[in-house]
């Protein structure tokens, strides 16, 4: 990886493989560094693109604070280099794709499966907060799976991914907590939210505050109308996790270190490698 964080790339630097999948902004591929032979993935945006829809400070303030974040659940950023049209981020390659794929193979989660991502999505989320970074988007479509099975938040930038999206392009309104909702301020305790939802979504295969219409989930969100059906079979400290993660006023909403101490986690994740 030290090769990687050299400082000036040009496309030349790499071989071009098969796509990864394609946004709103350009394409992904994968690539080879032809010095290190490592893999990457190579995500190309269009200035053009970008330009139109002034997202240049976006990409810019992202890059910025991608570049300092280093955890094993947070998928790097090495880098970016521009030529005349476009501009090249090198990502890191997360050899086991997609999380929303495993989840619609699987429909849900083992206990213990769903309590060791749900850790250690915690344990990066407390990383970012620590950088005061907020806000990582972790519903199922921006997280990827390492080598060894591990979930790497993937931050799609604008998460306009079209990486071939779960069938209801307005899921992304399931993960929003009730301040969002409302669009008062939010502060880190948003994430919070999001990890119960995601919680909640391992565990029985779909969102807690899922409907047909946009206004019926809206308002189960504002409402907070959990229930827990009663299949598949899922353990009351699972409920109850997710219970005190899943509250309206955000400063009750249970700390992601506390997260890491409560029983359901402690007795289902495995250790953290
Ligand atoms: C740190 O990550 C990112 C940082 C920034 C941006 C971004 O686009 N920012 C942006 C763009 C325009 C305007 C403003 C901001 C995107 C990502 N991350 C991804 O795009 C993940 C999927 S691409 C990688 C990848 C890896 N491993 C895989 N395995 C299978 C598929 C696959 C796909």
């Amino acid at each position: 990886v030290s090769a990687l964080e050299k400082r000036r790339w040009i496309l030349n630097d790499f071989d071009i493989g098969k796509a990864l999948g394609r946004g709103k902004f350009g394409h992904v591929y994968l690539a080879r560094e032809k010095k290190s032979n490592h893999i990457v993935a190579l995500k190309v945006l269009f200035k053009s693109q970008l330009q139109q829809s002034q997202v240049e400070h976006q990409l810019r303030r992202e890059v910025e604070i991608q570049s300092h974040l280093r955890h094993p659940n947070i998928l790097r950023l090495y880098g970016y280099f521009y030529d005349q049209k476009r501009v090249y981020l090198i990502l890191e390659y997360a050899p086991k794709g997609e999380l929303y794929k495993e989840l619609q193979k699987c429909k849900y989660f083992s206990e213990r499966r769903a309590a060791t991502y749900v850790a250690s999505l915690a344990r990066a989320l407390i990383y970012c907060h620590g950088k005061h970074v907020i806000h990582r988007d972790i519903k199922p479509e921006n997280l990827l799976i390492g080598a060894q099975g591990e979930l790497k938040i993937a931050d799609f930038g604008w998460s306009v991914h079209t990486f071939n999206r779960r069938r209801t392009m307005c899921g992304t309104l399931d993960y929003l907590p009730p301040e969002m909702v409302e669009s008062v301020e939010h502060d880190a305790s948003v994430d919070i939210w999001s990890l119960g939802i995601l919680c909640y979504e391992f565990l029985y295969g779909v969102p807690p505050f899922e409907a047909k219409e946009h206004s019926d989930t809206y308002r189960r969100i504002i409402q907070v109308d959990l229930k827990f059906p009663p299949k598949p079979i899922v353990s009351s400290a699972a409920k109850d996790l997710i219970s005190q993660m899943l509250v309206k006023d955000s400063s009750q909403r249970l700390p992601l270190h506390k997260l890491l101490e409560h029983a359901w986690i402690v007795q289902n994740a495995e250790p953290s490698g």
